[in-house]
Parts: C-alpha cells; structure tokens; sequence
C-alpha cells in the first residue's frame, strides 16, 4: 500500500475548494507512476479525444523524470530501494550492454537484438512494442547519462521533418 503525507492543506477564500499539499511515498498512481497528472484539462475539455501525440509526449517526459529522479540520488551506492535504472547509471558497461547488439556477448546479444526478431520471425505487435519499449527505456536512461534531453533528440527530428533520409545522405561531405 503507498500513502501521500499531507504537509499542508489550503482553502480558498470562502471556504468552497481544497487544495492539499501532499508528498507522495511510493507511486501515486494504480499504474504504478510516480504521477499521471499529464493531462491538462484544457487538452480534454477542447478536445476530448485522447491526443496520441500529446500522450506519447507526456509519457516520454513522464519516464524521464523518473530517470533523473534515480540519477540525483547518486552518486555513490545502490543501497535504499531496489532501482534498476540507478544499476544502469552506475555502471555504463550494463547499460551499453543493454543497448547494443554486441555479438561476443551471449547474454547482450540475447536481450538487446529481440526488436528485428519480432519483424524477421513475424512475431506478434505486442512483442515489437515490448521489445522496443525496452531499447528506448535503456536508450533514455543513456541519454540522462550524457545530460541530453529527450527534447534535444524531438528537436533533431523536428528539424528534420522537411528533408528525406536519402536527400541528406546525397549532401553529406564524403
Ligand atoms: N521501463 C523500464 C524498464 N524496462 C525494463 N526494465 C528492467 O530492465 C531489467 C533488465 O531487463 P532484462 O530483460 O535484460 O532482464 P534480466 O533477466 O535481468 O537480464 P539478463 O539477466 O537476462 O541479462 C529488468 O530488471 C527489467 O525490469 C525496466 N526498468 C525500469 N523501467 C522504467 O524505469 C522506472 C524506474 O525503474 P527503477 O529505477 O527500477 O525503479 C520504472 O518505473 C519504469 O518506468
């Protein structure tokens, strides 16, 4: 069970809404978030249907606060709750292990490399989404690593938007 320790409560002034000030132990959410306040209500009241690009952006933030969160609380041990994210953070060699398909690696070579597998062997989409979950969970967690936002990488494809693979290719400086 997880609790919210109230530190505060606010009234407004005649008296008619609540505000409660709280900070949360454990997740806040039955999704096991630490939050799910990504929504604002301007967003639904104006357009009711869930925007899935709002909601793929959220969560990407979402996940990485979540990173940075683990991240200030190094440096140093790995003691206090359990954190995979904190085991990857303190050992770059995990974590790239994760990310990359490196073929001397039995073990790596199993996990990382599940995500073509899914395409090759037509395996079902839920299985490609889970596979890629993981690359980008472990990817996010290289990026806060390196202090790169995940808005830094948005912006990238932002600006490539308006040019195609093979165009920058043919420009590229041999
Ligand atoms: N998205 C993920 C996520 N995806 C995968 N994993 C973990 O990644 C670890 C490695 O996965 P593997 O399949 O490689 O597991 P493994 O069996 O240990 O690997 P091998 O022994 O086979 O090499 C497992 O512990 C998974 O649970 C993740 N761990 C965390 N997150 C996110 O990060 C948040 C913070 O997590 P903690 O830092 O652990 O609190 C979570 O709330 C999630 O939002």
């Amino acid at each position: 069970m997880n609790f919210i320790n109230v530190c505060d409560v606010f009234l407004d002034c005649d008296h008619d809404s609540i505000i409660y000030l709280g900070k949360p132990d454990g997740p806040t959410c039955h999704t096991g978030s630490e939050t799910c306040y990504y929504t604002s209500v301007d967003e639904v009241v104006n357009n009711p249907q869930v925007d899935d690009n709002k909601l793929a952006l959220t969560t990407l933030y979402s996940l990485e606060s979540t990173i940075l969160k683990r991240k200030e609380k190094l440096p140093g041990n790995i003691e206090g709750k359990p954190s995979w994210t904190k085991r990857l953070l303190l050992d770059e060699k995990l974590l790239c292990s994760k990310i990359r398909c490196d073929l001397l690696t039995w073990c790596a070579w199993k996990e990382a490399d599940e995500l073509c597998p899914t395409l090759e062997e037509n395996e079902e989409q839920l299985r490609t989404a889970l596979e890629m979950a993981y690359v980008l969970y472990h990817a996010m967690v290289l990026l806060a690593l390196k202090g790169v936002k995940i808005e830094d990488v948005l912006q990238v494809l932002r600006l490539r938007f308006a040019q195609s693979g093979d165009e920058e290719k043919s420009c590229r400086k041999s």
